[in-house]
This record gives C-alpha cells, structure tokens and sequence, in this order.
C-alpha cells in the first residue's frame, strides 16, 4: 500500500454514472461520488470534478421518437446541465462553481491563463470547480469532443497530482469486456504506444462519447505533464476506499519521470495550429544550441493566415510535422520575407525581430 500524497486531483465522471437510467440524473452512483470527493476534501486534497452527463440527464425532456440531431443534442446539453449541476450541488455543504469550456477556450493562450487563474481562486477559497465541455454553443472547430481529453487538459491547466477517470468498467483490459469474455485487465501501464492504443475499442452504453480510446489519449495528455492517471470503475463502492488508501483499484498510466515544462505541454496537447512553415533540410541543425530558429531563407512555403503569437506547425518539405511553436512574425510578413529575402529591407526587419520562432516557445513533435 502507498502513501496518498495528492495535493490535487481531478475526477472525471462518465455519463452513465450521472443518468444510468437515461431518464434524468440518479443519486445511485453520483452519492458515493460525492462522499468521495467530500473525504478528499477532508484530507485537505483539492478536487476539480469534471462532470459529463448534460445530454444523458437532459434527453428525457425532448420527444424520444425524433432522431438525435446535432441541434436537439445541444438542447438536451443545456437543459440537462442544469439539472446535473443541481444535483452535484445538493449533495454538498460546501459552494460549487460551474464552467463550462471549450476547445476554442483552452487553445488560446490568454483565455487559457484565464481559466487557471478563476480555477485557482475557487480553489483557494474553498469552491469546487465542476466543469463540463460548453455543448449548447460548440462547433466541429471549438469542440474538445470528450470529456476524456478534456479533463486532461483540465489537469494539465490546474497541476493537477492525479486525474481520476471514473467510468462504467473497471479499467483498461486488452479488449473491450463487454464483447470479450477473455478479456485481461491491465492493472499498470508504464507507457502509451500503439500497442496500448489497439486495445481500445470504442463506446458500448448508449450515453458514452469516445471508450477507451479517447481515455488513453487522456492518459497520454496527463501522464506527459507528470501527472498519474487511472481509470477506474465507479459503480462499485469498494474503489473509492482503496483509493484512499494509496492502492490502485483499476488501471493508473505511470507519470513521465520528466515530465514537459507547462507552455511546451499546451503546445503540443491543447494549442491547434492557425498556419504552418515549410522549411528546408537545414531546421535539424538550427534547433541545436541556438536561442532563436528559422531565418527566412530557411522557410519554403508558408500556408494559412496567423498573427504574431499565434500557434503555427513546422513542417519539412517531405511532410514530417516537425514542430508546433509560437510565431513571432504574422504570415502576412513571412510571405514579404520569402518572396524577398534577397533585400537588404527584409534582413534588415530579421535582424531588429529576431528569429521566425524562439526556443522557449517551441515543441518538437515525434517523427511518425
Ligand atoms: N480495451 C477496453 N477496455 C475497457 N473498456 C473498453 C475497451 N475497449 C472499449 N471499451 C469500452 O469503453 C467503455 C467506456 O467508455 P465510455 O462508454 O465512453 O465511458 P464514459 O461514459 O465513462 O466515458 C466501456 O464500457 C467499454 O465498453
Ligand atoms: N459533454 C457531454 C459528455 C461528453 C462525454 O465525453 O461523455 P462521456 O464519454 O460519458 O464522458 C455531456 O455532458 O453530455
């Protein structure tokens, strides 16, 4: 048995633990949830619950005879969330907070520092933070699409210790339980590669977004910001006692021993690029010992629109994606700058701007 040492958590809760009957939110499981964050609490370890459930607990109060569309999905995401929220709130004697987010929120830089510091302060003060993603207002572009990869982002924003996935399955097994009767449960992963990966198969309940694949992109996510992730089963009392007493009742994905700076972190698993650089054969060499990369004569192409500070990908003429980093030139500028990197004007705006990308905004990405 190990010493729990969680200073921070986030718990991930899946829809058909909210509304198992699909009827409405149930206090069935949700209760032994709550106790569960309340003896955390007690503990003096800080608890963000991300909480799924607003279109399983709203779907009861449209027609059930209509095809679910996009649109009647984000009606039943807005009335269900308040239903949801209530019930979370009822449960506890202490003040919740709700934020409701989106791919489109946590992307970008200042709005994603913005998040951390109103998470902090409800911290600070003793408020329980529930988040879900925004679904009433999301599009294909802003959406995280799950609450797996969300809550990773969650955890990775807050420093989170431990992200704590409860969901309808007691872990990851070597394929999917609920079609395989030989299915092996795999207590410990110590790292995610494509073996990992083609274990996951998809969502069986009917409320489920994702299964276990958009789990393990979650565990990839933390894990690589240092922080252990399990997934667990949260239908069953007996987890949230082993829990809390440091032993682990499902599967936990080990932390990366080095784990990412933050800013490198949001780069590669929350940022999206706006636009992208091809650069030549020489970016391998640049990246080494330097404090600024990529002059104009080493950029190839540039492709889409991007601001000064906007996320842009760095790719290689063969089609590598190279790198994600911050821009600090707009493209509108590297376009002038690769047309005309002859002119003494052009070396003249390199040399008072300095280099395309620095190295401390930059996130080499594995070569695939
Ligand atoms: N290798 C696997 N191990 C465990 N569960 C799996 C696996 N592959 C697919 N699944 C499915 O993933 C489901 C959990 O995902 P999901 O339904 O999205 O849950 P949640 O609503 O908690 O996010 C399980 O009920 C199971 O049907
Ligand atoms: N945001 C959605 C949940 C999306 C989701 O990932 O659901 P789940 O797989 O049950 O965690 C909702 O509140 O209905």
């Amino acid at each position: 048995m190990q010493k729990l040492n969680w200073r921070r958590i986030v718990l991930k809760v899946g829809s058909a633990l909210i509304a198992p009957d699909q009827d409405g939110c149930r206090s069935r499981y949700i209760l032994t949830i709550a106790q569960f964050i309340v003896r955390c609490r007690a503990r003096g370890i800080e608890v963000i619950l991300v909480s799924s459930g607003s279109v399983a607990a709203g779907s009861h109060l449209f027609p059930s005879d209509q095809p679910r569309s996009v649109v009647l999905k984000k009606a039943m995401a807005a009335a269900g969330q308040t239903e949801m929220i209530a019930m979370w709130d009822r449960f506890f004697d202490f003040p919740s907070a709700q934020l409701l987010l989106t791919h489109g929120d946590l992307r970008d830089r200042e709005r994603y520092q913005s998040i951390r510091e109103t998470v902090f302060t409800l911290l600070e003060h003793g408020v329980l933070p529930i988040i879900n993603e925004n679904d009433a207002v999301t599009t294909d572009d802003l959406k995280v699409g799950d609450n797996d990869n969300l809550s990773a982002m969650v955890a990775a924003a807050a420093d989170a210790d431990a992200l704590l996935i409860f969901s309808d399955v007691d872990g990851l097994y070597d394929k999917n339980p609920n079609l395989h009767d030989d299915a092996v449960l795999l207590p410990e992963i110590k790292s995610i590669d494509d073996s990992i990966y083609a274990m996951a198969g998809c969502a069986t309940s009917a409320v489920g977004t994702g299964g276990m694949k958009t789990k393990i992109e979650a565990a990839e996510k933390a894990t690589s910001h240092g922080i252990a992730t399990y997934i667990i089963n949260g239908f069953k009392e007996e987890t949230f006692n082993r829990l809390l007493e440091g032993d682990n009742p499902g599967t936990i994905f080990l932390p990366y021993e080095k784990p990412m700076q933050d800013s490198v972190h949001w780069m590669t698993h929350t940022a999206n690029e706006q636009g992208e650089v091809v650069v030549d054969g020489t970016f391998d060499e640049s990246i080494e010992g330097e404090t600024g990369i990529i002059r104009g004569d080493e950029i190839v192409e540039v492709h889409g629109e991007f601001a000064i500070g906007d996320t842009i990908l760095v790719r290689s003429e063969d089609g590598t994606r190279l790198a994600k980093a911050t821009a600090n030139y707009s493209s509108c500028l590297l376009n002038f700058i690769a047309d005309n990197e002859q002119s003494e004007f052009s070396e003249k705006m390199q040399d008072s701007i300095g280099p395309v990308i620095s190295e401390k905004d930059i996130a080499l990405l594995e070569k695939s």
